[in-house]
């Protein structure tokens, strides 16, 4: 399978199953207690962070990784990514629902600003406005 051709979509669901399934055949769903899992991912982050570590400034899309240290980034990233799912399922948190919930627990914190009635259209009637983002 070329995995660059790959669009599926990968849920957390998928992950979760997966995750389960590879602890269950291993017999070593006794050492995925919630404060082991939670070790394993900091000290995951803890190799992601060596990726960066020295570098200085990274521009976004790493333009200078050279092409194994961003398989590698995608290793660890993957890392940190399982074991939160798994910690997240044997806590019985449902990972997908809460970060969803946070999103918009965020946004009533951080409202986005208002535009200005410049970048207003509608009519004279503010409440029928619609209001256009410049970014847009
Ligand atoms: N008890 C374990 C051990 C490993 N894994 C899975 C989850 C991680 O995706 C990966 C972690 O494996 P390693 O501990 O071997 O860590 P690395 O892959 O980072 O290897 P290394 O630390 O040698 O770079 O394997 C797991 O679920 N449960």
């Amino acid at each position: 399978m070329n995995m660059g051709e790959d669009k599926e979509m990968v849920s957390l669901e998928t992950l979760r199953k997966k995750m389960d399934d590879f602890a269950k055949a291993r017999d070593w769903e006794k050492y995925h207690s919630p404060r082991n899992l939670l070790l394993a991912m900091v000290g995951e982050v803890g190799e992601l962070s060596e990726i960066f570590q020295w570098k200085g400034e990274v521009t976004k899309g790493c333009p200078d990784f050279k092409e194994e240290e961003k398989i590698h980034l995608g290793e660890e990233l993957s890392d940190v990514l399982l074991y939160l799912v798994r910690l997240s399922d044997v806590c019985g948190v449902d990972l997908g629902k809460a970060a969803l919930r946070k999103i918009e627990l965020n946004a009533i914190k951080y409202p986005a600003p208002k535009q200005t009635n410049d970048h207003c259209v509608g009519g004279e009637d503010s409440s029928n406005k619609i209001k256009l983002n410049e970014e847009n």
